[in-house]
């Protein structure tokens, strides 16, 4: 039978993450890229777009959702990117660890081990399915920490821990990110004897914050695409300490059960 098309299913509607988000200037470049004019890019917050993917996939209701991964999302529900033959969202990429310019000077142990710090997808995805399980941040990261010994071993291997030097994070609530601050910020605190915090805000004033030395650090730079106007407007004054983690990806996706929307250009129909 003729379906309604699936932007008339979900009212040209894509749900959304929090504004000034990478992934949301790259979704709104997806929509002039595959001319979707008719349709609204809905803004909230990682936490808005998880609740109302959770509310449609219960009722098996059409969805089409920014996405991430590493996410927990793709663990709990069966969804699928769409294809992005026009790569406006661009290849696999990476996070990176950034810091505030002089931090190699002022604290020269934290910056060793943040810039030895990396670990996986895999790594991250136990952290984050035990804060979605209901575990707050800091047990899950002292929980992973504790059962890592080996690879948390190779991050701090003849570092002399300082004497309660304090050191300031920060990052956005997105849920990949939420588990990697609380796990560097264990480890700043339990292993290398800093008095560590890690400040939730938004996109914007985490990059003002590390670019004008208020912050220390981020582990939560998505570049070289998702991130790279951020990284275009505040580079020159940080301190690029590479990969935390590789081969993480961005994009549309929906819920499996749309059997027949596979491509962002399915969306034009
Ligand atoms: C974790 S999301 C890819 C970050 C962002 O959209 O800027």
């Amino acid at each position: 039978e003729n379906k309604p098309s699936v932007g008339k299913q979900v009212n040209y509607k894509i749900t959304g993450s929090d504004p000034g988000s990478g992934l949301m200037r790259l979704t709104a470049q997806a929509m002039e890229d595959y001319d979707l004019s008719n349709w609204t890019l809905m803004e909230s917050s990682a936490a808005g777009m998880t609740a109302q993917l959770d509310r449609a996939y219960k009722n098996k209701e059409p969805i089409v959702f920014v996405a991430w991964s590493p996410h927990w999302m793709f663990n709990t529900y069966d969804l699928k990117y769409l294809d992005d033959p026009k790569l406006t969202y661009g290849e696999p990429e990476e996070i990176h660890t950034i810091a505030r310019l002089g931090l190699k000077k002022d604290h020269p142990v934290a910056y060793e081990f943040l810039d030895r710090f990396n670990w996986t997808s895999d790594d991250m995805g136990e952290v984050m399915v035990d804060i979605q399980d209901g575990m707050e941040p800091e047990e899950a990261a002292a929980k992973w920490v504790n059962g890592h010994e080996g690879k948390v071993q190779e991050w701090i291997e003849g570092l002399t821990p300082v004497k309660g030097d304090s050191f300031i994070l920060s990052y956005v609530a997105w849920d990949s990110e939420l588990a990697s601050t609380n796990v560097v910020r264990y480890v700043l605190e339990e292993k290398l004897g800093y008095r560590a915090k890690a400040l939730q805000v938004e996109i914007g004033p985490m990059w003002l914050g590390v670019a004008n030395g208020d912050v220390d650090a981020i582990v939560a730079a998505w570049l070289p695409v998702t991130h790279s106007d951020y990284w275009e407007q505040y580079g020159e004054r940080l301190d690029d300490l590479g990969a935390n983690m590789v081969n993480v990806k961005s994009g549309l996706a929906v819920p499996s059960y749309m059997e027949d929307v596979n491509s962002i250009e399915d969306l034009q129909l």
